[in-house]
């Protein structure tokens, strides 16, 4: 079983929620990177999702498109990242997800960046741009170097492409909650419970939600029905405010969560 899914099951079989924190590499310098990682795991999360800067980030909607333009203003790279990353990696103590667009990859040489990721401590990578079918592309060099592929699951696929993403999808199932772009929402549609629930039934990789979870109460309500959230564009708000308050509370609310 790979590192990061026994990362995550270890947590949920201790009667907690996984609580993974996305970041935007270089927003702020990449100087901030260590620190920032450092007092993630200090504060007790599960892994930390790392975003490379890209021009042309489909998915993200505008807090993380802006922390990504000012990342990419000073000059961070896909290179500058792992190596950065790779300066510290000794003092990791939870995995690390990279959150890319393909190009990087591809333009960085699949193998080379397999190679590297590994040893800046990247344990599993989320491709969005990438469809379950073109991953022969980077797969078998992620699997050499033993990284995850996480496969998105979207609240609009049709049943039987749940499944298949779900039975491919490596280290934990990314769930995403609602239709549409990345960033901190208000609410969310009613009977996600059933659609949370059903995509576990064809897996035992942990499933997590994603996208518009913003407060405590969204991180006890989805992790009420699923093994935990990954938070973004809230946490680089925190971050660009140096709010450390409000992040040690979304946290919190991972270790409190009663399953339904
Ligand atoms: O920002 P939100 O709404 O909290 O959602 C998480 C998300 O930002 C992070 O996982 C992410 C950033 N960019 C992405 C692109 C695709 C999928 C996921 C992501």
């Amino acid at each position: 079983m790979s590192l990061l899914k026994k990362t995550i099951l270890s947590i949920t079989a201790q009667g907690h929620k996984a609580f993974v924190p996305y970041i935007m590499a270089g927003d702020g310098g990449l100087n901030k990177l260590q620190p920032t990682i450092l007092k993630l795991q200090q504060l007790g999360v599960t892994a930390i999702e790392v975003g490379i800067p890209f021009t042309d980030p489909v998915a993200d909607g505008p807090t993380i498109e802006r922390a990504g333009e000012r990342a990419l203003a000073n000059g961070t790279t896909l290179h500058t990242v792992l190596e950065t990353l790779t300066s510290f990696a000794s003092e990791l103590t939870v995995p690390l997800v990279a959150m890319t667009y393909l190009n990087p990859i591809l333009a960085y040489g699949t193998e080379k960046f397999a190679k590297d990721a590994r040893a800046a401590g990247i344990r599993g990578v989320i491709i969005p741009d990438m469809p379950l079918e073109e991953s022969e592309i980077v797969q078998p060099a992620l699997k050499n170097a033993s990284i995850d592929l996480v496969q998105l699951v979207s609240l609009t696929s049709t049943p039987e492409r749940i499944e298949r993403l779900t039975k491919r999808s490596e280290g934990f199932i990314y769930a995403v909650t609602v239709n549409g772009i990345t960033g901190a929402r208000s609410s969310f549609a009613t009977q996600l419970d059933e659609h949370f629930k059903k995509i576990q039934t064809y897996t035992d990789t942990p499933v997590l939600a994603g996208f518009g979870i913003s407060t405590p109460d969204h991180v006890k309500s989805f992790g009420s029905f699923c093994s935990g959230v990954i938070v973004g564009s809230k946490i680089v708000d925190c971050l660009v405010q140096d709010d450390w308050t409000t992040i040690e509370n979304l946290v919190k609310a991972s270790k409190t969560v009663a399953m339904k």
